[in-house]
């Protein structure tokens, strides 16, 4: 069994066309994962709905607190790409897991979408790994630990080399 959650970021945005903007919606994973006829057994808890930008300490405790919780030993979580490597790093600290981490440069309800392609990636990805905490993006594997978000190029590279 899989658990996952999701706390938003851009993989989750949708257009409010009469604020002419982009808010955080439901989160997208179920329906893709439904659309896409995934059988891999699974469970999706919303945690929150926020951009990682604006994820505060406490938000990072409950995401570090309902991993080391849960009962399953892989763990997907959906996250804005911005602070994914804070977040990954303070995962690290639970043993025994394998805990992909995944989100998208577009959202999920644009067409022109990373989304689907990143969660699959990572739901292979997290059925396959051992026990660790990974960035699944793009069709690269990062240690949060060393890695940095290259916001210009709308990739991850390793630290140091952006
Ligand atoms: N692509 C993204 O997810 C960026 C967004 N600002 C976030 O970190 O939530």
């Amino acid at each position: 069994m899989i658990d996952i959650f999701t706390t938003g970021g851009t993989i989750d945005k949708v257009y409010f066309d009469a604020l002419s903007e982009f808010q955080i919606g439901p989160a997208a994973i179920p329906d893709m994962l439904r659309e896409n006829n995934v059988h891999v057994p699974h469970r999706v808890t919303q945690l929150m709905r926020k951009d990682s930008l604006e994820l505060d300490d406490a938000d990072r405790e409950a995401i570090r607190a309902a991993v080391a919780a849960s009962d399953a030993a892989r763990i997907l979580v959906t996250h804005g790409t911005d602070t994914m490597v804070v977040t990954g790093r303070l995962l690290a600290a639970i043993p025994g897991k394998t805990i992909v981490i995944t989100g998208a440069m577009q959202p999920a309800s644009v067409r022109a979408s990373d989304a689907e392609f990143n969660v699959g990636f990572a739901l292979a990805a997290v059925q396959t790994l051992p026990a660790g905490v990974y960035i699944a993006m793009n069709g690269l594997l990062f240690d949060p630990a060393t890695t940095v978000k290259d916001r210009a190029g709308a990739r991850f590279v390793a630290a140091g080399s952006e």
